[in-house]
C-alpha cells in the first residue's frame, strides 16, 4: 500500500516538475526566445501586471522589465505567451504587418480585465476581413478631414459651447464623467436608431447623410451587417470615441491647471497624447515564426506594443515626463513617425484620429477664450494598467469676465 502511495506521489512531482519547465520554456524546438520569466505555474506575471500605479510614467511592470531584458522581453499574461516591445523600429514593423506576420488579436480574458469585453469574440477581432475594410471606410468618410470641414466643424463648435455653458450653471463637473456616454441606455438608444432610420430610411437620408443613414444603407445590400451587429458595432464606435476623447481631454485639462502659461499652445493635445498613453499596450498574435534581433517569436503567441515606452524615451523626448508642448517644434516628422503612436499605425490604425484632433481642439479653443475654470477636486491619475483619475477630477466652470 505505502509502495504504491510512494509511487504515484513520485509520479504528481515529476508531472510537475515536467509542466513547470514546458511553462518556462514553452517551446519544444531550440528557438532562442526574448529574454525574460513566464512567471508562475497558471498565474504567470497577471498580478503584477495589473497592480495600480499612481504614475504617469511607464506602468512599474513594463519598466522595471525593460531595465532588466531590454526593448524585446517575454511574458506571460492570463495565461497567455507574450513578447512585449518597447522597441520603436520592431513596434512600428508589426503595426505595418497586419495580415502578413500578424493580426489584430484581444485575448479574452484581458479584454474582460482591461474593461473591453464585447469587442471580441475567441481572441479574434470580430470585424476583420473585407468588414473591416468597409466599416472603416464608412467611418472615414463620416470623420475624415473632408466632412469635418464641410459638415461637422460648425456642429462641434455648438456643441462644445452649450456644454461649456452647461457646466456654467453646476456647482462642479467631473470632467471625465462629464464626457462619457452611459452604456446601457446607449444601447437601447443605438438599437431603436437603426429602426427608426430603416423605417425612414430615404427621407432621412437626403436630409442627414450621417454615418448611421450610410450603415442602414449597407444593411440592405450586406446580409452580414444585421441589425444586432450593426447597433453593437455604432455602440463600440461611441465607446472608442467616448472612453478616449474623455480621457485624453481631462488628463490634458489636469495638466493644464498645472502649466496654465501653456494654454495657448497648439501642440498641447499632441503632448497630452503623448503622456496619456491610456492602453497599456496594442496587441498583435503572430500569424508565422517572427525573427527579431537573434530572437524568435513563435507563432501564436501574443505581441504586446506598449505606447507609453516608445512615449517615454528619453532619446526621442528629453525629459519625457515633463510636459512640454514646445517640444513638437524642433521634433522632425521623421522621428515622430515611428515614435509618435496614440493612434496606432498601419491599416489598423485609428479612424478617429482627425475628429478626435478637431473635437479637442475645439473644445480647448472655447474653453480658454470663453470660460475659466479652477479645480474643486484634484483626479489622481491611476494606471491600472488603463488609465483613470481615481475618484474623478472636478472643476469649477464659470464664463470670463468681459
Ligand atoms: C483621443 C482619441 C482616440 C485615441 C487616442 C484612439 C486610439 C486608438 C488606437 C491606439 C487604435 C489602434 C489600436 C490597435 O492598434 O490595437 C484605435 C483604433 C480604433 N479607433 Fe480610435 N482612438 C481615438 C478616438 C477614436 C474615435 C473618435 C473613433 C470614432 C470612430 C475611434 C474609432 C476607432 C476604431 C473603429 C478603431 C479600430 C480600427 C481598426 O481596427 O482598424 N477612435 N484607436
Amino acid at each position: 500500500m505505502w509502495s504504491i502511495g510512494i509511487y504515484v506521489m513520485g509520479l504528481v512531482i515529476i508531472g510537475m516538475i515536467h509542466w513547470t519547465r514546458k511553462w518556462r520554456n514553452p517551446t519544444c524546438t531550440a528557438v532562442r526566445l526574448p529574454p525574460g520569466s513566464m512567471g508562475l505555474l497558471l498565474l504567470g506575471e497577471t498580478i503584477p501586471f495589473f497592480f495600480t500605479s499612481k504614475s504617469l510614467d511607464i506602468h512599474p511592470f513594463l519598466k522595471t522589465r525593460i531595465q532588466k531584458y531590454g526593448p524585446l522581453f517575454k511574458t506571460n499574461l492570463v495565461g497567455r505567451p507574450v513578447v512585449v516591445s518597447s522597441d520603436p523600429d520592431f513596434s512600428h514593423l508589426i503595426l505595418q504587418q497586419e495580415g502578413k506576420l500578424v493580426e489584430l488579436w484581444y485575448m479574452d480574458s484581458f479584454v474582460k480585465l482591461v474593461g473591453l469585453s464585447g469587442s471580441v469574440k475567441d481572441g479574434s477581432c470580430i470585424i476583420a476581413g473585407k468588414i473591416h475594410k468597409h466599416l472603416k471606410k464608412l467611418i472615414f468618410k463620416q470623420l475624415g478631414p473632408e466632412n469635418l470641414k464641410e459638415k461637422l466643424l460648425s456642429g462641434l463648435e455648438e456643441t462644445v459651447n452649450q456644454a461649456l455653458s452647461n457646466w456654467t450653471t453646476v456647482p462642479f463637473v467631473d470632467v471625465k464623467h462629464a464626457c462619457t456616454v452611459k452604456q446601457k441606455s446607449t444601447l437601447i438608444i443605438l438599437r431603436r436608431m437603426i429602426e427608426e432610420r430603416q423605417e425612414s430610411a430615404g427621407e432621412i437620408r437626403r436630409s442627414s447623410g450621417d454615418l448611421l443613414d450610410d450603415i442602414v444603407e449597407e444593411m440592405k445590400n450586406n446580409s452580414l451587417f444585421t441589425k444586432d451587429f450593426m447597433s453593437y458595432i455604432m455602440f463600440g464606435i461611441l465607446i472608442a470615441t467616448f472612453e478616449t476623447i474623455s480621457t485624453t481631454l481631462t488628463l490634458t485639462m489636469i495638466l493644464l491647471t498645472q502649466h496654465p502659461l501653456v494654454v495657448q499652445n497648439l501642440e498641447v493635445i499632441n503632448e497630452s497624447l503623448r503622456m496619456g498613453n491610456f492602453v497599456p499596450g496594442y496587441l498583435r498574435r503572430a500569424i508565422k515564426d517572427i525573427h527579431v534581433n537573434g530572437y524568435t517569436i513563435p507563432e501564436g503567441w501574443t505581441i504586446m506594443v506598449v505606447p507609453s515606452a516608445i512615449h517615454f524615451n528619453p532619446e526621442t523626448y528629453k525629459d519625457p515626463l515633463t510636459f512640454n508642448p514646445w517640444r513638437w517644434k524642433d521634433l522632425a516628422g521623421n522621428v515622430a513617425a515611428k515614435n509618435f503612436i496614440p493612434f496606432g499605425g498601419g491599416v489598423r490604425s485609428c479612424p478617429g484620429v482627425d475628429f478626435s484632433k478637431v473635437l479637442m481642439s475645439v473644445f480647448l479653443h472655447v474653453l480658454v477664450t470663453k470660460y475659466r475654470w479652477s479645480e474643486i477636486k484634484q483626479g489622481e491619475i491611476v494606471r491600472a494598467p488603463i488609465m483613470g483619475f481615481g475618484k474623478g477630477y472636478c472643476i469649477k466652470v464659470s464664463e470670463k469676465l468681459k
